[in-house]
């Protein structure tokens, strides 16, 4: 029997959008060292290598020093206070759930591959009632390694009792797309997330701009290894 076809998500810009909680968190963390707070917009540019990064291009963007002393005391405080405010504005892209309904009809199985760290990652998605949905939630902490090392998304598929010759990436960002390039998946590149290059710009190879096309892409997808199963 072959193995179900898995649908690997990024979590950050593109199951949820989380910059405003990312935002807040960070904005709480500049103000403990005296720093202006950062525009949201901006914060869509930094997101998707982990929070360490993030803080890291903060400062960078401030001119400020970004020692690994200062970046360990940011980052502790910043885990603190995300980790207790993680979905006050975060919500699922919408169409998200209706597409992930239709998909897990057809027999799909969904996993995460985040740069968020695995506790987070979970406290999120279950705060927002959907962990459950997903067969693995894998963080940088999860293998010890992280995207864009494709051993993180192999390991997730994996992990998910996926085949990595049957699995799809959707992603938001070049971090995703290299992941996938690497590991020899195919990639959904979505529209709306959290990039400093467009996703048009990284080539994916089917840009996604609403939830409600992720089932066609997904076929068209399938239609090209051509040797899924039909359900
Ligand atoms: O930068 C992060 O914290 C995580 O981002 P990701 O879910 O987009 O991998
Ligand atoms: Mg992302």
């Amino acid at each position: 029997m072959t193995s179900p076809q898995t649908l690997v998500f990024d979590l950050d810009g593109t199951l949820i959008e989380t910059a405003p909680d990312l935002t807040a968190a960070l904005n709480a963390v500049l103000a403990i060292e005296g720093l202006p707070r950062v525009d949201p917009a901006r914060t869509r540019t930094m997101i998707g290598r982990g929070a360490r990064a993030m803080i890291s291009r903060a400062l960078s963007d401030l001119s400020e020093p970004a020692d690994d002393a200062r970046l360990d005391r940011m980052l502790d405080a910043f885990l603190a206070h995300y980790g207790d405010n993680i979905a006050v504005e975060s919500h699922p892209y919408p169409g998200l759930l209706p597409a992930l309904d239709q998909l897990e009809e057809a027999g799909w199985r969904f996993a995460v591959c985040t740069n968020k760290r695995e506790p987070l990652a979970v406290k999120l998605l279950e705060a927002l009632g959907i962990a459950g949905r997903f067969g693995c939630i894998a963080g940088p902490d999860t293998f010890g390694m992280a995207k864009p090392d494709p051993r993180h998304l192999l390991s997730t598929i994996e992990t998910a009792g996926g085949d990595p010759e049957r699995a799809i990436m959707v992603g938001d960002s070049a971090t995703d797309v290299d992941t996938a390039r690497a590991a020899g998946t195919p990639v959904i590149g979505v529209s709306f997330g959290y990039t400093d290059v467009p996703m048009h710009a990284l080539a994916p190879d089917i840009l996604l701009r609403h939830y409600d096309d992720l089932p066609a892409a997904v076929d068209r997808l399938v239609e090209d290894w051509g040797k899924a199963t039909a359900r």
